[in-house]
């Protein structure tokens, strides 16, 4: 692990995707155009616009590293295996949530070292009374949650509850649920849930307010690393459902995350509870 991120570069890092966020903004407020990828899922003007921003922000801080962005189109295994170092984007996440309008985005870059999520900036410009919200990651140095104007402030995971004091707090997709996630959620103890889009489920993991963010449906690995650096930074894990290892990005061609599991401090008690759920 290096010290790659300074504390200017994190600065000038922090700064440039506000600015992407104000982009994104600036179409969130105004009626805008949906196109429909190969994949079928949505593509706004704003994703273009802050992939744009996020590219040429990385592209003059760090002229050296490679971008993957998920609107970048592919970029081969062959390329990609060969990166010890890169950027990886999800320009705007929760695209559906942006069409909707319900606030429910966020911008995304994570620093990838060695496979390793070590460095991620999840910025949510619609959500928060003081106009965003952004979740800082480092490791080695902290995670943090930012207002507008504010400082940053530390977070962290919270101990899983015992579920004899307390009920756990489960966070889920708002479009994207699963047969998996509902046999997963039957074999908790009692537990609330609340559903939203984007990477801010593992952003409310991190910062104490849920305890577990099942994913068992699919998602790709530049949805996630970004606030995979946010949750590790303030305790937590992100942990591949079946071996609850954690993820790794670029081990493969394809950029699939496996189903997996954000939870707060391990422990041996929810370890059991979690194989238990999983197994049900
Ligand atoms: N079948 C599928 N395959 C791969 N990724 C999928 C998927 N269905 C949803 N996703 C990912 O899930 C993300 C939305 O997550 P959520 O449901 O938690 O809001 C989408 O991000 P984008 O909005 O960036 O496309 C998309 O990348
Ligand atoms: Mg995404």
């Amino acid at each position: 692990m290096t010290n790659f991120v300074t504390d200017d570069l994190r600065s000038r890092l922090i700064e440039g995707v506000h600015a992407a966020g104000r982009e994104v903004m600036a179409v969130y407020r105004r009626d805008f155009e949906v196109a429909t990828k190969g994949d079928d899922s949505p593509l706004t003007e704003a994703d273009m616009a802050s992939h744009h921003a996020l590219v040429a922000l990385l592209e003059t801080l760090s002229p050296q590293v490679p971008i993957l962005s998920e609107e970048s189109g592919g970029i081969p295994f062959a390329t990609r295996r060969a990166w010890g170092r890169y950027w990886l984007i999800d320009p705007l996440d929760g695209t559906k949530e942006f069409i909707k309008k319900n606030g429910e985005f966020t911008l995304n870059v994570a620093l990838i070292e060695d496979g390793v999520p070590v460095f991620g900036i999840v910025h949510a410009p619609a959500v928060g009374d003081a106009g965003g919200t952004t979740w800082i990651g480092q490791h080695g140095q902290g995670a943090w949650k930012q207002q507008p104007g504010g400082s940053l402030e530390s977070i962290s995971v919270r101990a899983l509850p015992d579920p004899e004091q307390a009920v756990w707090k489960i966070v889920g997709s708002r479009s994207h649920g699963s047969d998996e996630f509902e046999a997963f959620c039957a074999g908790l103890p009692a537990h609330e849930r609340v559903s939203m889009g984007s990477s801010l489920k593992l952003c409310l993991v991190a910062e104490g307010a849920a305890d577990l963010y099942p994913r068992l449906a699919p998602t790709c690995e530049w949805d996630t690393a970004a606030a995979q650096a946010v949750v590790t930074a303030a305790g937590g894990d992100v942990l591949n459902a079946e071996t609850l290892e954690p993820l790794r990005c670029n081990q493969q061609d394809s950029v699939l995350n496996p189903f997996f599991i954000v939870c707060g401090q391990r422990d041996g008690r929810w370890e059991r509870a979690l194989r238990a759920a999983l197994r049900a």
